[in-house]
């Protein structure tokens, strides 16, 4: 819960307690609803037709299948097994964060059930009725509930997909949006979000802290710096597309966070930029996403990039993506790590949020320093 902190103004929402039940006078037409009125191949509407060159992928050209690349999948399962296995793997994370700013995790501990639980709560809730989903909108120009991709406002399309985000440890709202959305219990809600974003946290701690090893920043300055960063737990629904090619689930950005750790399930769509060339990551049984976000790459001082990244979406499965995206606690500086050379300015995560409503792609560049 929010309890008595002080949240800056982008951050600050509060959900207030609605009565269940009640009828929302707003009819608001949305991916879902669209998804089952429109038959199979049939032509969506202008707003969600995008043009080929937008949504082709590198699988629709056979000749780039030949020397296919597959971003990074790394093992944790020997982590702990010796100092040298440790480096290791280290290294191979620090080499996928400069290459692709993106890999997959396999054997890392997290119990399957707790990532079923969640992903069946997950769907549970985009599966209510649009009327309830909306009791828990989120308002325009902040963070957390339901609704279109944040970044929206940036494209002149729309996208096929509903999102809906909330915060987690250590101020989690479930308890308010369980309420909020009327769903059938309460306690079942929180308590799968609850363990999700606990073994999320713990898996974040764990990545950041090896990537930060592999900038080769002290222990006590990883510890320092990470140890109070925030969890915000995010979910984008895409459902079936009748006519997939025109359309696009979530078109390309990079994430705000500094670590991003993503569920995609069996269902592929995600796809990151190497060069001029989108790469599908495709689903490995078990595995989470790792992607470096914005406030990574500063803290690395452009050792890391964050990965440019988007979703495609098709005809016969819905697809459901949860996200952890672990961010710096809003109000607090964060710079470049030890570098000899800063090639940013130091800046809060709330600073750059706001920056970032504004320029979008080019916000880390805002913050560059002069030479
Ligand atoms: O659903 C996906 O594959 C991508 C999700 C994503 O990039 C995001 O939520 O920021
Ligand atoms: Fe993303």
């Amino acid at each position: 819960m929010l309890g008595t902190t002080r949240l800056p103004s982008g951050l600050s929402q509060s959900p207030t307690p609605s009565s269940c039940g009640a009828q929302l006078l707003r009819s608001v037409s949305n991916v879902g609803s669209l998804s089952k009125m429109l038959e199979r191949g049939q032509q969506l509407p202008e707003a969600y037709r995008w043009s080929s060159s937008e949504t082709a992928a590198a699988e629709d050209d056979p000749a780039e299948l030949e020397d296919e690349v597959v971003v990074p999948v790394i093992d944790l399962a020997e982590l702990d097994r010796s100092d040298e296995r440790r480096k290791e793997i280290c290294e191979e994370m620090r080499s996928a964060c400069r290459e692709w700013g993106a890999f997959q995790v396999v054997n890392h501990g997290v119990p399957d059930q707790v990532v079923e639980r969640a992903r069946r709560t997950s769907l549970d809730l985009f599966a209510l009725p649009e009327s309830d989903k909306l009791r828990a909108e989120r308002p325009p120009g902040t963070l957390f509930g339901y609704g279109a991709t944040r970044m929206a406002s940036f494209f002149n399309r729309l996208m096929w997909s509903e999102a809906f985000t909330m915060m987690g440890s250590p101020h989690n709202n479930f308890e308010a949006y369980a309420r909020k959305l009327c769903v059938h219990s309460e306690q079942d809600f929180c308590k799968s979000f609850e363990e999700y974003d606990k073994a999320m946290r713990g898996l974040a701690l764990l990545i950041t802290d090896l990537i930060l090893h592999g900038l080769e920043a002290s222990e006590e300055r990883i510890h320092q710096h990470i140890r109070n960063f925030w969890g915000m737990i995010h979910m984008n629904f895409y459902p079936p597309c009748p006519s997939p090619s025109e359309a696009m689930g979530l078109a390309s950005h990079t994430d705000s966070s500094c670590l991003t750790i993503m569920h995609q399930g069996s269902v592929g769509g995600l796809q990151v930029k190497r060069g001029d060339k989108w790469i599908a990551i495709k689903p490995v049984p078990g595995a989470f996403v790792i992607q470096v976000g914005d406030m990574l790459q500063l803290m690395s001082n452009n050792v890391f990039h964050s990965a440019l990244h988007r979703a495609l979406v098709n005809e016969r499965f819905e697809r459901l993506s949860l996200v952890y995206f672990f961010t710096p606690p809003p109000t607090v500086s964060i710079c470049p790590i030890h570098p000899s050379k800063p090639l940013y300015r130091c800046l809060t995560w709330n600073e750059y949020l706001q920056v970032k409503a504004k320029l979008f792609m080019g916000a880390l560049d805002h913050f560059l320093l002069p030479e």
